[in-house]
This record gives structure tokens, sequence and C-alpha cells, in this order.
């Protein structure tokens, strides 16, 4: 189920609370805190679609005119989280299609891109156990790049950018670039020309220039618009991933770049994370975006979960992730059971 059906179902914390067993009842104080929960959603496992979240939680806009919220999902298994993924992708796409005939949207690298690609390729298969037979039934995921979604999205509205790149050629085994192309937008016809890929032929500082020239020449052309809370370009949608150090994008834990307050784009020639060059949106960038998916699977990312999630939010030692504040939009945690396995120790 989506964010918002997930909300359509939800029941305030005080109500939900007193059920035994809640899905509140598990989640540790310091969270709800934290996301000063609005929206708890978890039928019973019987009755409940395996898309819907296990757990939903939300933060409310703030007093005062601001609109940055929070959402913590958590799915049972990644199939769920990258379907649910998918709609909530369309969804967006059709909103600001409607509203102002553009789609902007950042990727990043890593597994979320092989999500993306998984909901092109996965096949589920489900067992029965009937009359001593086990009988096995295959079937495919809905795929965003096949029906419905294909003729459902509008994709010739679709700007594709990058939060971050690894300077490489862009059919290096390394490539972002190559990694979406090959998994998704190969396979969906927004034009070429609105595929907005690094220049590889530039060095690392070359190329972030290039690129915030780029989104500087979109912004004029309307393609891209500007937040009118903080200055910077504002994406429709920045579809993140984050490694277990904390790090998004590549701005990563202790780096100088993290703390970069002008420039849109930035570069880095020592990724803690190989390869060692890259480019990255920077904070005022991200942050000032509409929508930010943050997408966060397996035991490896509790630790930075844990500190993201409960953390009392003090200026020193932040982690990269910690610093993703929305000005003025919506953070929406898309997460599995093993990436919040520490939650439930504290
Ligand atoms: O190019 C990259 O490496 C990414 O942009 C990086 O920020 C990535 O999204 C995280 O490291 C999470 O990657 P994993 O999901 O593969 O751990």
């Amino acid at each position: 189920m989506s964010t918002s059906a997930a909300a359509a179902s939800s029941t305030s914390l005080s109500s939900a609370s007193r059920r035994r067993s809640s899905p509140a009842s598990r989640v540790p104080a310091t969270i709800r805190r934290s996301l000063t929960p609005q929206i708890l959603s978890s039928p019973s496992s019987s009755s409940r679609s395996p898309l819907v979240p296990v757990y939903a939680t939300s933060s409310p806009a703030a007093a005062g005119g601001a609109t940055s919220r929070k959402k913590l999902l958590i799915f049972d298994a990644e199939e769920y989280l990258a379907e649910s993924l998918a709609k909530y992708t369309v969804r967006l796409s059709e909103k600001s299609t409607a509203e102002r005939g553009a789609f902007t949207v950042a990727l990043s690298g890593g597994s979320l891109i092989k999500a993306l690609r998984f909901l092109s390729l996965h096949k589920t298969a489900s067992s029965l156990f009937l009359s001593g037979i086990w009988i096995i039934i295959f079937g495919f995921r809905r795929k965003l790049a096949e029906p419905p979604y294909l003729e459902a999205v509008d994709w010739s509205k679709w700007h594709v950018f990058w939060a971050d790149e690894r300077v490489v050629l862009k059919d290096h085994a390394d490539s972002n670039y190559k990694l979406a192309m090959d998994g998704l937008l190969s396979k969906v016809p927004i034009p070429a020309s609105q595929i907005y890929a690094i220049n590889d032929a530039l060095s690392a500082e070359g190329a972030a220039d290039d690129y915030e020239t780029c989104l500087k020449q979109l912004v004029t052309n309307g393609v891209i618009t500007m937040s009118q809370a903080t200055g910077f370009p504002k994406f429709d949608l920045m579809l993140l991933g984050m490694g277990p150090d904390g790090h998004v994008a590549s701005l990563f834990p202790g780096h100088p770049v993290v703390n970069e307050n002008q420039k849109w784009v930035s570069y880095i020639k020592d990724s803690p994370k190989p390869p060692p060059e890259r480019i990255t949106f920077t904070f005022p960038v991200v942050n000032s975006s509409a929508q930010i998916a943050l997408v966060v699977t397996g035991a490896g990312k509790a630790g930075a979960v844990h500190k993201a999630l409960t953390n009392k939010q003090s200026s020193s030692d932040l982690l990269p992730v910690e610093m993703v504040s929305l000005q003025d939009g919506v953070l929406t945690w898309f997460t599995d059971k093993p990436a919040v396995s520490m939650l439930s120790r504290i």
C-alpha cells in the first residue's frame, strides 16, 4: 500500500498505543519523539497486503508555514519496498506533470539502483502445499518499465539527473549513469535530451562545474524550479541511498564538502567508497528537494539508521544522513526490517 493509502487507514498514536502489541508499542519512545508520529498503520498480518509497510509513521508539518515532514516506512521484504517505491514515484510524477508539465528526478547510486532494476527484472515465486504436493506459482511483480506503469506514466515529462556520480566514463561498470540506463532508463521512453549525464571527458572539478552550469540553464528554462525557502534548485524527487557510515549521495562523514553552502554541485577526489573521484549535489540542494526517498535496506545499515532516528540532533558529530533536513518537503525512509533491527534494542 502506498504512503497515502497508509495515511488513509491510519490511526492516532493514542488509540494505537492502547492496543496490545500495536506497532507503536514496538517502536522505541526515542523514535516516537523524533518523528512525532501522526500516522500508524499496520493491519493484522493475516489481512494486509504484503505491500503494506509493517510500520508507517509520519511527523506533522511544523507550525508557521513550513511544510517539512518525515515519514518512516518499514517493509517485510525488499520486493514490497520496491513496488511501493515505484507507486510513490509514479504518483509524484503525475502530480508534477499535472502541476507544471515536468518531473525532475535525481538518482543516486548503489543498491538503490539495483532496487529500481529489480522492478524490471524480478520474478516472484510463491508456493502452495496441496495434497502432499508443493505447487510453485511464478508471477511477475508489476514493473515500472511495463504495463500498467509504462502507459500510465508520461515519460516525456521526466528529466533525470544524478544527485551524485562517479567520475568515470559513462560505459564504465562503476558509472551510476550506466547502472540506471541498463536497469531502467533504456526501457522507458524518456527523451534522450532529458537524461542529464555528467560530462565524462572532464576532470572531477570540471564535471562538477559543468553540471552546475547545466542545472542553472534548466532553471532559466523553467524545467527546474527554485526553492522560495532556500534560493537553491528544488527537485521534485531525489532517490537516495545511504552507506553504512551514514553517507548520502557522495557526502561522506567528516569530509569538508558536507559543509559547502554556496555551490550547487561539488566534487571529491578522496571518496572512502571507491571509486575515489565523484561529483555530488551539495546539502543546500539536497535539502531544497520537494521529496526525498531514502532507500535503506540490510543489517549493515542498522547502526546508522539507529543513530539517525534516535539521535537528539545535537549539532556536533552528525552523520550526513542526519543533515538531510528538508526546508519545505517530505523525507520518506523506505526501509526493511534488518535495516531497523537495532531500533527495538534501545
Ligand atoms: O554512488 C554511490 O555510491 C552512491 O551515490 C552512494 O551514496 C550510495 O547510494 C550509498 O553508498 C548506498 O549504497 P548501497 O545501497 O549500495 O550501500
